[in-house]
């Protein structure tokens, strides 16, 4: 079918060209422009030709010219794109903050969208956080001091104005947040604003910016005196207040100082509104006109100090406050009192929590002094063992130099683990000879193996003889190497130099074996990183060319020691070349048996793979030839039939090739159906040539093997309808049917039309006819050739040996009975009695 041309139903390529595309082949013209006509071009998504023009987003709609909807429809190239992908996490290199356009054909849309834990955001509820105490202070102080509100009115309305104008972009940037889905940043513009809309806050915040005081001048309604009494809804606001104060103490480097801000400020503005609360309460029962009540004073900060003067010492529990002689004074009082029992003891507590982190922050990165000095003291070794302990817990916290800085560590997650201490180390590392030249992230992989030690002065690191467990890298400080008796000294260590690796690497012919060669003694404070055996094993394993350089600088300082074995080293050496020499070779002889067992086994493969195939091939041939049969068995029955009705003159067969001629689907189908037929209709004194021969070539195994399935079915083909006709039927036959022209061939027909190709290849459907038979022996061959086995002489014997004695078998068995059966299945046939029995006879 060629391109473009309408397809005719029902063509075999129909199915695949509907899948592929609208009835055209792939790669033709109209295939390649029509996705793009189709589907909406876009800026990044398109394909083919029009990929980068840049088109209308939207849903893909239907295609104009009419194809099928499947060409438009391809999410990944359709999907508009609109800036980064909501869903996808910010890179390394990606920046958070709202990206401004860039000129040229690759401007990226602009997305204005904030990541909530990214830093505009944090700007931003920083700078709301005084719209917000501005509420908190101001309009109390404005209701309860009407002079303050009287003074300033422009003022206030102007601040007034911009706190709503705050809140109300802060709705704006609240509608623009992104937030977290599965951990990733979602900044998609739609559903940040579906989020926030449909979240609890919106209607809060809504309500927090309605403009209430307008309500008052409304004709009708009551003036709330001192119309900021009408904003007291923009105090709602405080949750935002509370969201920036954790953003800034988890942000900030003095996290404590700033809980102690926060508390005070708490503090304050408690006092504050108590002190508002009381000059209104004062001014309602009459300044000064009780020794509790605020006094009457002309200044207005003298009347707020002294009622905040008042509120402080009722809310911080000092008391010594006048004494409270109206109702309304003594339940004021009385509140206050019990707000402060609440407030203080929070206050209390935080601060108690302040001061205990403080401190537990300090001992968490040093070792405490106290604990050693006592456990020192307890156990009778004060004095100057004592005193160095003191020296080196003062010399820790004086310099800085945390020792049990993992532990402070260990609750990150390794990977940020390795780059915290990878860029407090990292220098130090670097300055170590051996590590110079190594990759970062090698180093980062190291730095978590290595525990920071800092020794004092006059302390051994490493005695002479010890076992060694680990090596140290110098960072600070020097050492000296002492020989055997611990005065000599060998040499000084400082720092970027290493020691202590001989003991840890097998170095031939190392008369110290796994012992120290030497002792290590800090002559100062030394600051050093200690690696452990372990450790330094999987590093040398990765590192081969440091392994060298250890083993190099080791052999050379033992050499000078005369603590190398000379001998024993080189016979390690040559122990160590044999050794390889035969693992090379086993290596050899290992890749040789592998390429020689992949060889066999693809082998293997390719023979199952095409016996496989063949007998598919033989099935479907058995199934045509069967199907073959039956028809052609239906209609000499009805022609026979027609004959012994007697509306029809017997008939000749029809040559030498049977009834069927050269149609039949196979030859041997041909010579064993044919054949029978023939017999049936053959009058017994004139025996076709096919009768004799036909049967032969029936069994040749050429003409079997040629045919496939031929070769299978033959014996019990030509056993069918003789076994039919067989013994037992053969008295029986003529009796039952009267008519015995019409019934052998009958029969026989049915037996074999039963059997059928499948059945052949089951193991009871191969046996079920045959016993039915009454032919033990053509059971057996069959039976034998039940599938199973059948198969596995496929797969052990090749097909030549699966039909071969299976086939030899049958037909022997064949031969031997069906020449008695045939001669007595030739009684069946009316015409056959006498002379025809010889036709038979040839055959065997
Ligand atoms: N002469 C030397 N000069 C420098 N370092 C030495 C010398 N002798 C021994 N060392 C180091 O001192 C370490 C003592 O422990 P090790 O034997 O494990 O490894 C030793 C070497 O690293």
């Amino acid at each position: 079918q060629k391109p473009g041309r309408p397809r005719a139903p029902g063509s075999p390529v129909a199915g695949p060209l509907h899948a592929a595309g609208p009835g055209r082949l792939p790669g033709s013209r109209s295939r390649r422009s029509r996705p793009v006509s189709a589907a909406p071009a876009e800026g990044t998504g398109g394909v083919g030709r029009g990929a980068g023009t840049p088109g209308p987003p939207g849903p893909p709609g239907p295609p104009r010219d009419g194809a099928p909807r499947h060409w438009a429809l391809r999410p990944a190239q359709t999907r508009p794109r609109r800036g980064p992908s909501p869903s996808t996490p910010p890179g390394p290199g990606r920046s958070l903050r709202p990206r401004a356009a860039k000129g040229g054909r690759t401007a990226t849309p602009q997305n204005w969208t904030l990541d909530p834990a990214g830093d505009w955001h944090y700007r931003w509820i920083s700078l709301m956080v005084l719209p917000i105490l501005y509420n908190w202070v101001v309009l109390i102080l404005r209701c309860c001091f009407p002079e303050v509100q009287e003074a300033h009115a422009g003022l206030w309305q102007a601040l007034d104005g911009l706190s709503d104008v705050l809140y109300l972009l802060d709705i704006a940037v609240h509608l623009h947040t992104g937030f977290l889905e599965d951990g990733i940043l979602v900044r998609d513009a739609r559903r940040t604003r579906w989020r926030y809309l449909g979240s609890w806050s919106f209607p809060w915040d809504v309500v927090a910016v309605l403009p209430t005081e307008l309500l008052c001048l409304l004709p009708g309604v009551p003036r709330v005196p001192g119309v900021p009494a009408a904003r007291a809804n923009r105090c709602l606001r405080v949750p935002r207040l509370f969201e920036a104060f954790d953003r800034c103490e988890t942000r900030t480097g003095w996290p404590n100082a700033f809980r102690m801000a926060k508390l005070m400020l708490y503090l304050l503005l408690g006092i504050h509104w108590h002190a508002c609360l009381y000059f209104a309460l004062s001014a309602r029962l009459g300044l000064g006109a009780d020794p509790w009540v605020c006094p009457s004073s002309p200044r207005l900060l003298r009347r707020y100090l002294h009622s905040f003067y008042i509120s402080t010492l009722v809310l911080a529990m000092v008391g010594d406050t006048p004494p409270a002689q109206r109702e309304e004074e003594l339940l004021f009082l009385t509140a206050g009192f019990l707000l402060a029992v609440l407030g203080f003891a929070t206050i209390t507590g935080s601060i108690s929590t302040v001061i205990v982190n403080l401190s537990s922050a300090g001992s968490a990165l040093y070792p405490a002094a106290g604990p050693v000095r006592r456990y020192l003291r307890a156990r009778g070794a004060g004095g100057r063992l004592a005193a160095r302990v003191a020296r080196w817990h003062q010399h820790l916290r004086a310099q800085r130099k945390p020792p049990a800085e993992w532990r402070v560590l260990r609750h990150l997650p390794r990977g940020l683990r390795a780059e915290v201490a990878a860029s407090v180390h990292l220098a130090a590392l670097r300055r170590v000879g051996l590590f110079r030249g190594w990759e970062r992230g090698v180093l980062r992989q190291l730095v978590l193996r290595l525990r920071p030690q800092v020794f004092g002065p006059g302390e051994f690191v490493c005695r002479r003889g010890d076992v060694g467990r680990e090596m140290y890298f110098i960072r600070e400080g020097r050492l000296a190497v002492l020989a055997a008796d611990g005065v000599t000294q060998l040499a000084v260590l400082g720092a970027g130099l290493y020691f202590g690796e001989i003991s840890l690497i097998n170095i031939k012919g190392n008369m110290a074996g796994n012992r120290r060669t030497a002792n290590i003694l800090s002559i100062g404070y030394s600051d050093l990183f200690c690696l452990g055996k372990e450790d330094l094993a999987e590093v040398l394993a990765e590192f081969p060319s440091a392994r060298a350089a250890m083993e190099a600088k080791g052999r050379e300082l033992l050499l000078r020691m005369g603590q190398l074995d000379t001998g024993a080293e080189a016979a390690a050496l040559a122990a160590e070349a044999e050794a390889e020499r035969r693992l090379r070779g086993l290596e050899a002889a290992l890749e040789g048996l592998q390429t020689r067992a992949a060889r066999l086994l693809a082998q293997l493969e390719a023979s199952a793979l095409r016996l496989a195939l063949r007998v598919r091939r033989l099935e479907g041939r058995l199934q045509l030839r069967d199907g073959a049969v039956r028809d052609r068995a239906g209609r000499d029955g009805a022609a026979r039939a027609d004959g012994a009705a007697g509306t029809a003159p017997p008939q000749q067969p029809a040559g030498p090739q049977g009834p069927t001629g050269g149609q039949g689907p196979t030859r041997a189908q041909g010579s064993t159906e044919a054949r029978d037929v023939l017999r049936a209709h053959r009058p017994p004194t004139a025996p076709g040539p096919s009768e004799v021969q036909g049967a032969p070539r029936a069994q040749e195994p050429g003409s079997a093997g040629g045919q496939g399935g031929t070769g299978m079915q033959g014996p019990s083909k030509a056993q069918g309808p003789h076994r039919a006709q067989g013994p037992s039927d053969v008295p029986g036959a003529p009796k039952a049917h009267g008519s015995p022209t019409v019934q052998g061939p009958l029969r026989a027909r049915g037996r074999i039309g039963a059997r059928g190709p499948r059945g052949m290849y089951g193991p009871g459907g191969a046996q079920a006819p045959l016993r039915a038979q009454g032919t033990p022996m053509a059971q057996a061959p069959l039976r034998a050739q039940g599938l199973p086995r059948a198969r596995r002489q496929i797969g052990t014997r090749g097909p030549g040996a699966m039909y071969g004695p299976g086939r030899a078998q049958a037909l022997r068995r064949a031969r031997g009975p069906s020449g008695a059966q045939r001669s007595t299945g030739a009684q069946d046939v009316p015409g056959a009695q006498g002379g025809p029995r010889g036709a038979g006879v040839p055959r065997d």
